[in-house]
């Protein structure tokens, strides 16, 4: 837990150091009050004394208490100022974290996870920032300070005043017990919440067309009512102890006033009866100031466990590596421009025990265009994925210009490759926005590079027919686009990168025949230094790449050309005879 709060620049130290100051100047002022009122009291039970001295007293008393007043202020405006810089420091180094991540550690973590621990474990850790500052600080020291000033006042009240904090503390250690569990799991509840809450606001269509309603409320009930009972559960155990900590309060006072009542009735003469009354009007507010103290930790008591529960998945997330380690090279060979090359590569994803891909073994050559196609789930993809590195080979290696990935610094590597995944993305912004989307260690594209790019990709019809043009607003994920809108924007972006290798994860699916045969032969024109990587489930689409290679389960089931694949290829051939009939093939 303490570790997190290494996170504390200077800055922070600095205003930590004054909130330190101004507490303390907080627990004199406010220690101060009793006193006057000793000598207030003192002053109207003696016979002689002047409404003048009283006015003294009481003016004092006053600026004491406004004093504490401004040093209050003050703590609360450091405590605040370093909680929200800590959030804002953590939060931007989890970002960083999360960023350089791989698949491999997003899937770890999961994403609703990551959310969380961005969002509310960081607000947990700011609260008790806050509050420690405010309070953690404040109550032992004012303890200690209201412990010295009464404990030689009389053994009956100091006794009485013991009883009650030992009462208090046995009541609170109960109540914390009992609770610290749960505050352990609400943080892996909310968790679950932002998991449930995002599945079906992502797949909300899908809900509604399968009248999948019910079935969503109930998966999300669930959860709900886990996280309501654990909050219910320490709310009830919390609703509990206030009013109990408050009846050791009032029964303090009533024990201090009877012992009080006591003792004056005891005492010989006047004089000492006034003494007794004075000692006993400030031992009840000294000894109040005792108790309140140790409630004010009963509070942090309670935050305590789920902050430390939040630090630590927030310490998890920047203490975890990510699995693709960066290479050192930035520079690529001249003479093997574009070339990409797989020796006896196999593959098996993390935690998994069967392998995807098995002995994956082919070369591309500048300006070549390769295509994979396969049933689904054979592998297409995540072959393409080890070029950019989403993953690591598992055995054997992947060359990029005849130098393997995992030599390369992955900024270089991604300045060389444009990538189309599978689901189009986009991004909120503009058309202009999306398509220079990044940077590629080239100068950024000009208006020229975009509108090629949206022409390449046969998007320019739809772009320039919208009132902004290449201004036109693309909202969250591309939902005002359709599927294939989207998909020649995530085409045209790639195309804009001028990259040496352009993969395209099945990025023609959504596109209607003519389209994807005129997008294809523009890239071949316009891109034809670029090799070219392509995932396909048409044999349309493929049929004039220089090398298509099939894939079956994993393992390579035929490589060469379309003819070649007719020729040798069974699996191939069944693939092609399930989509064209023999004339259209011949
Ligand atoms: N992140 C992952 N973790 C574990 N297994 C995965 C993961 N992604 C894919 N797989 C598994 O790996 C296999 C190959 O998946 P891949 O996406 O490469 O297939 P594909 O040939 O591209 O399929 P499609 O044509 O349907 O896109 C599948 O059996 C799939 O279940």
């Amino acid at each position: 837990m303490l570790r997190i709060f290494k996170n504390f620049r200077k800055q922070e130290v600095v205003l930590a150091l004054f909130s330190v100051v101004f507490v303390v100047a907080q627990v004199w002022l406010e220690l101060k009050l009793p006193d006057y009122m000793r000598e207030i009291t003192s002053l109207i039970t003696t016979q002689d004394s002047a409404m003048h001295d009283i006015l003294i007293a009481g003016g004092k008393m006053l600026l004491c208490a406004f004093g504490s007043l401004l040093v209050t202020v003050l703590v609360a405006v450091c405590a605040s100022r370093i909680a929200s810089n800590f959030s804002a420091i953590v939060r931007g180094k989890l970002f960083d974290k999360v960023q350089s991540f791989s698949m491999e550690e997003i899937g770890r973590f999961s994403t609703a996870s990551l959310i969380t621990r961005s969002t509310n474990d960081v607000t947990q850790v700011q609260m008790l920032i806050v509050m420690g500052l405010s309070i953690m600080l404040r109550a032992p020291i004012m303890a200690v300070m209201a412990i010295l000033k009464i404990v030689d006042k009389s053994w009956q009240w100091t006794l009485s005043t013991g009883v009650a904090v030992v009462v208090l503390l046995i009541v609170v250690i109960i109540c914390v017990s009992l609770c610290m569990p749960k505050f352990k799991r609400l943080q892996s509840l909310t968790d679950d919440i932002n998991q449930v809450t995002r599945e079906n606001l992502t797949g909300l269509n899908v809900v509604r067309a399968y009248n999948a309603e019910a079935y969503q409320e109930e998966k999300f009930e669930k959860v709900n009512k886990d996280l309501t009972d654990t909050h219910w559960f320490t709310s009830k155990t919390m609703a509990f102890m206030m009013p109990t900590i408050m009846m050791i309060m009032n029964g303090l006072s009533l024990a201090i006033y009877w012992i009080g009542a006591v003792l004056i009735n005891d005492a010989q003469d006047m004089q000492e009866k006034f003494t007794l009354f004075s000692d006993m009007v400030v031992f009840s507010s000294y000894a109040m100031q005792v108790v309140m103290s140790f409630m004010m930790l009963v509070m942090i008591f309670i935050m305590l466990p789920r902050a430390s529960v939040a630090a630590k998945r927030i310490l998890e997330v920047l203490d975890t590596e990510p699995s693709i380690e960066d290479g050192t090279r930035d520079t690529f060979p001249v003479m093997k421009d574009g070339e990409v090359e797989f020796k006896d590569v196999s593959f098996k994803y993390p935690d998994a025990e069967e392998y995807v891909l098995e002995h994956i073994s082919f070369s591309a050559k500048k300006g070549e265009t390769i295509a994979f196609i396969g049933a689904t789930g054979c592998g297409k993809s995540t072959a393409i994925n080890l070029i950019p590195r989403f993953y690591d080979a598992t055995e054997g290696e992947v060359f990029v210009d005849g130098v393997n990935v995992k030599e390369y610094t992955q900024e270089a590597l991604h300045n060389k490759i444009g990538y189309v995944s599978q689901k189009a993305i986009l991004f909120s912004g503009t058309i202009a926005d999306n398509v220079a989307y990044g940077e590629n260690g080239k100068a950024p594209a000009t208006q020229d590079d975009i509108a090629m790019a949206v022409k390449v990709a046969q998007a320019s019809e739809f772009v320039e027919k919208k009132d902004q043009g290449y201004d036109g607003y693309v909202a969250q994920g591309g939902s005002n686009f359709s599927g294939g809108q989207k998909q020649r924007l995530s085409i045209a972006r790639a195309i804009a990168r001028q990259p040496e290798i352009l993969i395209f994860d099945d990025s023609f699916s959504a596109l209607d025949y003519k389209t994807d045969r005129i997008l294809r032969e523009a890239l071949r024109k316009e891109c034809k230094d670029a090799t070219k990587i392509i995932v396909a489930q048409r044999i349309g689409t493929i049929r004039d790449a220089d090398k298509i290679i099939v894939l079956d389960d994993g393992q390579i089931a035929g490589m060469g050309t379309h003819d070649e694949l007719m020729k040798n290829c069974e699996v191939y051939q069944e693939i092609a005879y399930s989509q064209l009939s023999k004339e259209e093939l011949a």
